[in-house]
């Protein structure tokens, strides 16, 4: 009958404003969600950051020298000749002595330059004494680019990363702008065996026992810091 066609009609459209209204409550939500996952690193990051920054020179100076005896030490490391660090800042673990190491032992050192067209990239370039050298957009020091020295990820048989925070999963918190989470992202695409060993470098004071995880963070299989090797495989 057609009366109860309009019923049924109405109630079909009452239906669907309801599923769209639930569905726009869920778009919500879900949308303040993340909008507190973004708080929370965003506060994460402000308290690693100022843990590492309240070091004193005398503290981060013996950290950066344990840094380098781990490395020696640890048979992890033996026969890497090509190894990626990166030139530290804001309280990082200073790389300098192991990247002095590295080059009194003839190894090759690559850094992180900011790729100059692909937004969010990193290239890995080789960084000596006599390499031109610029600050980037974020006033860190990095080789001029110079793309015959730029070493493909397949390349490096260690990947050094820096991070903000890490946990007891290896979780990894970086500076916000997911340059490292890209980098590891294209390491997946590649045969394991060209992939280099990737390890987070730290001090001790970074680790904290669980980090919120976003879905395009990678986890870390090692981090190093001053006192230990830890390994999340
Ligand atoms: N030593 C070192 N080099 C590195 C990194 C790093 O973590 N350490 N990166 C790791 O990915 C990349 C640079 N990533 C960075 C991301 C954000 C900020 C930063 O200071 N952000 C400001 C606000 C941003 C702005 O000024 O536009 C802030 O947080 O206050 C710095 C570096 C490449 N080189
Ligand atoms: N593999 C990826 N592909 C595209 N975008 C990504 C990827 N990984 C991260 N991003 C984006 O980068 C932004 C920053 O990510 P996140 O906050 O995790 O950075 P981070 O790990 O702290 O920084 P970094 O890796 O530079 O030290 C996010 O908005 C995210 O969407």
């Amino acid at each position: 009958m057609a009366v109860d066609k309009v019923t049924a009609d109405s109630k079909a459209k009452k239906a669907k404003k309801a599923k769209i209204r639930r569905s726009e409550t869920d778009a919500f939500e879900t949308d303040a969600l993340e909008a507190d996952a973004l708080e929370v690193r965003k506060r994460l990051r402000k308290t690693f950051r100022d843990k590492r920054l309240s070091l004193s020179r005398e503290q981060q100076t013996q950290a950066a020298q344990k840094l380098l005896e781990q490395f020696q030490q640890l048979t992890l490391f033996h026969g890497a000749q090509n190894v990626a660090l990166y030139l530290s800042f804001n309280g990082e673990i200073n790389t300098q002595p192991l990247i002095d190491y590295l080059w009194s032992i003839k190894c090759r050192v690559f850094v992180p330059i900011l790729h100059p067209f692909c937004k969010g990239h990193l290239l890995f370039q080789e960084f000596s004494q006599h390499t031109p050298m610029h600050k980037n957009n974020f006033g860190i020091s990095q080789p001029k680019l110079d793309v015959q020295r730029v070493c493909p990820l397949e390349n490096l048989h260690v990947l050094f990363t820096p991070l903000v925070a890490f946990d007891l999963a290896g979780n990894r918190l970086g500076m916000g702008g997911g340059f490292y989470d890209r980098t590891l992202a294209g390491l997946a695409n590649m045969e394991k065996n060209d992939q280099p060993i990737v390890v987070g470098l730290a001090h001790d004071l970074q680790l904290t026992s669980t980090l919120p995880t976003a879905t395009w963070d990678i986890g870390l299989p090692y981090v190093l810091t001053s006192n230990k090797l830890y390994c999340f495989l």
